[in-house]
């Protein structure tokens, strides 16, 4: 089977224990801040942190800003959380947060959100009390960087900036390899159906196992198989059987569907999809969606770009293109037989996130067609803009966040050539905003009635609230605080639930004045039962996952 993306066999995919580093030109967009002070943060555990990627201390009013767009203040630190109000006796596990906590190398800063170096949380819930803990995941670009003081790895917009022309012939080279891509596992946490916690991000070597307990590194998760690629989607579809995920292949524009059992570690291939677009190339698949019995694989057309993967200096949209003439597709491939049973055209679209799909099903249980749900940015790619830390870190009051809605793909099984993509329910319910979701995992693949993600209170820069859509009645709740940037809704059920939504939503706040909490909000009446309160306000994060406490 040919492999994805510059197709490279495992042994040359692995990193050299001692990467090339090249010196930064901080006439770059990443900027040189013009002073930075090394200090000591008093107020929890003895940091571990190595001074030369110590953050800056904040004083005076940079101490009352916002975390959320802030490197995280030390590399690792634990304590029990003072708890306002009450959190069910019910909750009993660990909530696992990953994202991109670390934007600076010594006084160097990052262009944008995605570049950050890997910050995992976790909030331990047992009798009503909260423990937590964040720690850097030590990945090779996060332990290279700390090492050499630069960026040495290819990060999402973040490049190693070559030494010479020679270097640079050296670094087109390993970037075929994969050997100058990032391992910053930034983006997600999964456990696996045997129970191994995984950290995840778009490059395949980024996929590294950590303890949940500690937050340690265990080391990278090796796909024993002959797959090789370099690039997957961020987002796999977990459960308890199985880890299904797709490899883009940027060669012959397609991309593979594969498929690994809980206990293995060897991907199979389920299937491919051949692109049907005009441009030669996939389109960026950050996440995608599944049924029961079928594989939803999108072609959008903000697509992947050879050409912008080997620039040393980012192009607007980073490693992608947009091409809204190229032809907008949605792909249902059958899990049983790996053919493709659906290929229609839709209207153009851009998403990050999937929400869930689902089968439709007629009154003699013939399944007619799929319903697929994402948070969807009406075919915009101003979000991307928008996510870089300059953009983040400069809200003067201005509304300048992209409007964005639950899009609903109908798929239909019958042949027809098209597809229909339309809001799911009225966009002003959660304020225009939507993005970072969650359901509840039983429903994965099933009708279901619930989403929860980021909304907007306008005017904002960002998604600053959290919203409960009840995809049924078509209306949505809403949870806001002036100031404050929560993280994705991340929905637990009640052990023993029978109602979808009866559970919790967990989601960590950065608060206005540099302060931070975990929030718990009950997942029907979508009022806050409690928050737990950190000793300093974390930065933001993107997704999470919970592991249930063992028996
Ligand atoms: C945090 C998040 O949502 C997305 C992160 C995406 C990353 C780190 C993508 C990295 C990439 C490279 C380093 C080169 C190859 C292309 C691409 C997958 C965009
Ligand atoms: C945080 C985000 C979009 C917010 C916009 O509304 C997207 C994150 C994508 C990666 O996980
Ligand atoms: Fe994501």
């Amino acid at each position: 089977m040919a492999s994805a993306f510059f197709a490279s066999p495992k042994s040359v995919a692995s990193p050299p224990n001692m990467p090339r580093c090249a010196l930064l030109n901080p006439a770059g967009e990443g900027r040189r801040r013009d002073s930075v002070k090394a200090g000591v943060v008093t107020e929890v555990t003895p940091s571990v942190i190595d001074d030369l990627v110590r953050p800056p201390v904040l004083t005076g009013g940079e101490a009352g800003k916002l975390a959320a767009w802030r490197s995280v203040r030390q590399e690792r630190w634990q304590g029990e959380m003072p708890v306002e109000g009450d959190i069910p006796r019910w909750l009993s596990g660990t909530y696992l947060r990953n994202g991109p906590g670390l934007w600076n190398i010594d006084d160097y800063d990052f262009r944008h959100l995605f570049d950050g170096y890997a910050t995992l949380v976790r909030v331990r819930f047992e009798q009503g009390r909260a423990v937590a803990a964040h720690r850097q995941i030590e990945s090779e670009a996060y332990k290279a960087a700390r090492r050499n003081r630069r960026v040495c790895y290819r990060e999402f917009s973040e490049v190693p900036k070559p030494a010479s022309f020679l270097s640079y012939v050296g670094e087109l080279a390993s970037l075929f390899s994969g050997v100058s891509l990032t391992d910053n596992s930034n983006t997600g946490v999964v456990m696996l159906g045997d129970g191994r916690v995984v950290c995840l991000t778009e490059t395949i070597k980024g996929s590294i196992q950590i303890d949940p307990d500690t937050l340690e590194t265990l080391g990278r998760f090796e796909y024993e198989d002959k797959l090789g690629g370099l690039i997957h989607s961020a987002h796999p579809i977990v459960t308890e059987s199985d880890f299904l995920t797709l490899l883009p292949d940027l060669l012959r524009p397609g991309y593979l569907v594969v498929r690994m059992e809980a206990g293995s570690n060897e991907r199979k291939v389920l299937g491919r999809v051949k692109c049907r677009g005009s441009v030669p190339a996939p389109g960026w698949v950050h996440s995608f969606a599944a049924t029961d019995h079928f594989v939803v694989v999108p072609e959008m057309p903000l697509r992947y770009c050879v050409q912008n993967l080997l620039r040393a200096e980012p192009t607007p949209l980073y490693k992608f293109e947009w091409h809204p003439n190229s032809g907008s597709y949605v792909h249902i491939m059958s899990k049983a037989t790996g053919n493709i049973v659906a290929s229609v055209e839709v209207p153009p679209y851009v998403t990050f996130h999937f929400i869930n799909a689902y089968e439709e099903v007629d009154a003699e249980g013939r399944i007619t067609g799929i319903i697929a749900d994402c948070c969807e940015h009406y075919a915009n790619t101003d979000i991307l803009e928008m996510l870089r830390l300059q953009n983040l870190r400069s809200f003067a009051g201005h509304d300048v966040l992209p409007d964005a809605r639950v899009g609903r793909f109908r798929i239909p099984l019958d042949g027809s050539p098209q597809g229909e993509l339309e809001a799911a329910l009225d966009p002003e319910e959660h304020g225009r905003g939507m993005d970072m979701c969650s359901i509840n995992p039983t429903y994965l693949g099933k009708k279901y009635r619930y989403a929860y993600a980021c909304g907007a209170r306008r005017p904002c820069n960002f998604p600053n609230t959290l919203t409960k859509i009840d995809l049924v009645e078509k209306k949505a709740k809403n949870w806001h605080q002036e100031g404050a940037v929560p993280s994705e809704p991340f929905f637990v059920a009640r052990p023993g639930a029978t109602e979808e939504d009866d559970g919790v939503v967990i989601s960590i706040v950065s608060d206005k004045n540099g302060e931070g909490y975990a929030l718990v909000l009950d997942g029907r009446s979508f009022e806050e039962l409690a928050r737990a309160k950190f000793p300093y306000g974390l930065p933001y994060g993107l997704h999470g996952c919970w592991v249930p406490k063992k028996q």
